[in-house]
C-alpha cells in the first residue's frame, strides 16, 4: 500500500543567519490511508511544525516530503494550495465564524469545493451536523454553543467534504475532561467510518488511546513510533 504522507531526511530550521536553529532533525515516516497517528512528547519538541509541514501550511526546506503523492520540498503556492483543499482542518481554538450559524459554518467549507457547487449544500451541512449530534443546533449562532458544541461543528466542517486527511492540533485543549473524550471518540468514529487518516498533536494523556500509532518527538527527533502509551515518559 502506497503512503498517504511519506518522509525521507526531512530537517526544518527557524531563523537566520547566527539566530538559525534546526528545529526537526532527519525525521523519516510513512503515513498509510486510515490510521490516527499522535503526536506527542515535550513542549518545543518539534510536533506543530511537523504537523503543519505534513499539512501544507508551511513550506518544506530540506529532505524529502511528499503528501497525496505530491512533493513538498520546492512546492509553489498553487501546489500547496491544492494540497490544502485535500485536508480538514482543526485546530485548538475551533476558529468558528461565530457570527455565522452552525450550518452556514460547515457550508462555508463546502464552497470551496467547485465539483460540488450544484448539490444541495444546506442538505450536506444539515446531515453531518445531525450525525455529529447537532441536529438542534444546526441554526445556532457559533457564539451561543459551548465549548464541545463548537468543536463537534469544527469536526463536522473539517469532515464534511470527506478529505483524505484531517490534521487537528490540541483539540481537546479547551475542552472539560468528559467534552474532550467525546470529541475525540466523535472523530475516531468518523475518521473510520470515512476512511481518512487523522494526524493529531496532543498533551492529553487521557485521549492517546484513540491512535492507532503514537508517535514519541524529542528536540526535534522522532524517538518512538508506535510505542505503548504506558510507557511513555510523562508529558507536560
Ligand atoms: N515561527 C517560528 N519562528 C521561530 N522559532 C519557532 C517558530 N515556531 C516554532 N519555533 C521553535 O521551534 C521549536 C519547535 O516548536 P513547535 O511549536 O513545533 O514545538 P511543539 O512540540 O509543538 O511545542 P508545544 O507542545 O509547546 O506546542 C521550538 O523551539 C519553538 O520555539
Amino acid at each position: 500500500m502506497e503512503p498517504i504522507i511519506s518522509i525521507q531526511n526531512l530537517n526544518h530550521y527557524f531563523g537566520q543567519g547566527s539566530l538559525r536553529k534546526q528545529v526537526l532533525i532527519d525525521i523519516n515516516l510513512d503515513i498509510y490511508r486510515g490510521e490516527i497517528v499522535i503526536l506527542t512528547g515535550p513542549s518545543g519538541s518539534g510536533k506543530t511544525t511537523l504537523l503543519t509541514l505534513m499539512g501544507g501550511l508551511r513550506s518544506a526546506q530540506e529532505g524529502s516530503l511528499k503528501i497525496l503523492g505530491q512533493q513538498m520540498c520546492g512546492a509553489n503556492k498553487r501546489q500547496l494550495t491544492e494540497i490544502r483543499r485535500q485536508i480538514g482542518y482543526i485546530f485548538q481554538a475551533h476558529n468558528l465564524m461565530t457570527f455565522l450559524t452552525a450550518k452556514q459554518n460547515v457550508r462555508m467549507s463546502l464552497e470551496l469545493h467547485e465539483e460540488i457547487l450544484d448539490e444541495d449544500l444546506d442538505a450536506k451541512a444539515t446531515a453531518i451536523l445531525e450525525h455529529v449530534g447537532l441536529g438542534d443546533r444546526v441554526n445556532y449562532y457559533a457564539e451561543n454553543l459551548s465549548g464541545g458544541q463548537k468543536q463537534r461543528v469544527a469536526i463536522a466542517r473539517a469532515l464534511v467534504s470527506h478529505p483524505k486527511i484531517v490534521l487537528a492540533d490540541e483539540p481537546t485543549a479547551a475542552l472539560d475532561k468528559k467534552s474532550g473524550r467525546d470529541v475525540v471518540e466523535l472523530m475516531h468514529k468518523l475518521a473510520k467510518e470515512q476512511g481518512c487518516t487523522i494526524l493529531m498533536v496532543t498533551h492529553d494523556n487521557r485521549i492517546l488511546d484513540i491512535g492507532d500509532r503514537i508517535i514519541y518527538m524529542e528536540d526535534g527527533h522522532l524517538k518512538n513510533d508506535s510505542v505503548d502509551a504506558d510507557v511513555l515518559t510523562p508529558i507536560n
